[in-house]
């Protein structure tokens, strides 16, 4: 570290009634550095940049930046000093331009100063982040739309760069290229504090990290001198597992898709073409494919949220399902975690207790005859707590207020613990840690072993990786036919998820030939 850092906390505490989130927490991010912020999931990361960024305020502490007492109130004076902050869920208009989400997410100040679509033409240009002003956000893909989020920042010259779980969404080409960005950044020398779960590329990238455990600084590192392993032992302070995929030879077929067609009811939603796939007891199918391509499309029509327009579009153990709704699919053996946690598969203000109500009432008798039981519903809601060692208060807490990757632990956990014949989920491990996605993974194995099948929408092919028998991509609502994994690669899976139109055309020609398994 050179000179002055820049930025400073010092013995900086925050608590939410029941959880301290950040205890004592010191450390210093140096001129120019990409520094590493790690920690398993509630370990209080997220709490800790917001008060960086104004959003939230410490309880005691201090912060300096650039050598000076710093306080933000709200995220505006934040900016104001050269903080910005790229987050998770990016905050764009659809039906705006680049153009008009740019200056919406700029201070009048900012969206003044000079010819601003001239700036964001010479940012982009300077950093590689090819945007077109004109182009309507519906339109974009999400590794585009993150590169919208990265210009805006861009253009107030931030000095630290606050970045959280940026490459979720991205295909190893999109990653590649984004830290070419962070790195070209961090020579001129702005800083980025980096939050990721994913420890392979922290290695790769950043030169330093904090690494938090239940809100406290438990050390630091040179990831560069580490493990993947070693990064995640330091987090969860204790040693860690990979699951093993060792699967029995595949079953009948559980789940069949033919020939489904169906538009999206969105403006800017991608209509599925011609869907077909089998997955077996025993196998689990994983649809890699970069968010925006057609996932939430088959989700709901695999769920039931949309109805097919013919029964035999979709086949549970051979029986006709495709007009039916979520709840006689359930009734019949399936289980589903939606990709989005909260609103969708979570409500946010009820308790965990009364959120395993929504899919496990009937089938772990927590409800019945429109009466609920307390204690059954108790019971489940605390096994799923403590298998999956979700960290909450109690069963009584509100989902809402879980970190992402604890409440995403619940869902799976309840989801998988009412034993379905056929499972799909969407991003299973989206935000978890290392430590809990290990065991996630090892609880999918163990399903698929006693003879469910399981379908994986995932953008993480680290995870297809681990878990799937078989991956498949999907790019422009067009399913590839899958593959054995082991014939894989990462780059030809990349390519793929590109979405390149001429392939997947040769692909739609071709598709006479039956995926795998079919
Ligand atoms: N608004 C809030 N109300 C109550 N508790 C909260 C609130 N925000 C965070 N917490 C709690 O503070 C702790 C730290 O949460 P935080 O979101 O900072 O963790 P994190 O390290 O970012 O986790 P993840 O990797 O899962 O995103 C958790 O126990 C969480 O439940």
């Amino acid at each position: 570290m050179t000179g002055v850092p820049i930025l400073k906390l010092d013995r900086i505490t925050k608590t939410f009634p029941g959880v301290v989130a950040n205890e004592n927490v010191s450390f210093e991010v140096g001129q120019g550095e990409i520094h590493a912020l790690l920690g398993e999931n509630g370990a209080g990361k997220s709490t800790l940049v917001k008060m960086i960024y104004g959003v939230q305020k410490p309880d005691s502490g201090e912060m300096s930046f650039m050598g000076e007492p710093f306080a933000p109130s709200k995220p505006s004076e934040a900016r104001a000093k050269g903080i910005g902050m790229v987050f998770q869920h990016f905050l764009l208009f659809e039906a705006l331009t680049v153009y008009e989400n740019i200056v919406l997410g700029l201070s009048a100040a900012e969206a003044k100063t000079g010819d601003l679509r001239q700036r964001i033409i010479d940012v982009s240009t300077t950093y590689g982040l090819k945007v077109d002003p004109d182009r309507l956000v519906g339109t974009l893909s999400v590794g585009e739309r993150q590169r919208i989020e990265i210009v805006r920042c861009l253009l107030s010259e931030p000095k630290l760069l606050i970045m959280d779980e940026p490459t979720s969404v991205l295909t190893p080409q999109e990653v590649s290229v984004l830290f070419q960005t962070l790195r070209r950044l961090a020579s001129e020398g702005c800083s980025i504090l980096y939050i990721s779960h994913k420890l392979e590329e922290i290695r790769a990238l950043c030169s330093k990290a904090t690494v938090l455990r239940g809100g406290k600084l438990v050390g630091s590192c040179d990831p560069r001198q580490e493990t993947a392993k070693s990064l995640a032992e330091m987090m969860i302070g204790a040693t860690l597992n990979k699951p093993e995929r060792e699967l029995p030879e595949p079953g009948e077929i559980r789940l069949k898709v033919q020939e489904l067609f169906m538009e999206s009811e969105e403006q800017f939603g991608v209509d599925l073409e011609n869907i077909t796939m089998a997955v077996r007891a025993g196998e689990i199918l994983g649809i890699a494919g970069v968010a925006g391509n057609g996932q939430t499309e088959l989700m709901e029509a695999l769920i039931g949220e949309r109805a097919c327009r013919f029964g035999r579009q979709i086949q549970l153990d051979g029986a006709d399902i495709g007009m039916a709704g979520p709840r006689e699919r359930r009734a019949m053996g399936m289980c589903f975690a939606p990709e989005e946690r909260l609103g969708h598969a979570a409500v946010p203000g009820m308790a965990l207790w009364e959120n395993t109500l929504l899919s496990a009432g009937k089938t772990n008798d927590l409800a019945r005859g429109g009466l609920i039981s307390l204690f059954n519903a108790n019971r489940f809601a605390t096994k799923v707590v403590d298998d999956l060692k979700v960290k909450t208060a109690s069963v009584k807490s509100a989902a809402r207020s879980l970190s992402g990757g604890n409440l995403q632990k619940f869902i799976m956990g309840r989801e998988i613990m009412q034993s379905p014949k056929v499972l799909i989920a969407s991003q299973p491990t989206w935000g978890v840690d290392a430590g809990a996605a290990a065991a996630i993974h090892g609880i999918l194995i163990d399903l698929a072993k006693s003879g469910a099948a399981v379908v994986i929408i995932s953008q993480d092919l680290d995870e297809l990786f681990t878990i799937s028998t078989r991956i498949s991509v999907i790019a422009g609502g067009y399913l590839f036919p899958s593959q054995p994994t082991e014939e894989l690669t990462v780059e030809k899976l990349g390519l793929a998820m590109g979405g390149r139109a001429k392939e997947i055309e040769a692909a739609k020609h071709a598709a006479n030939a039956e995926p795998a398994g079919v």
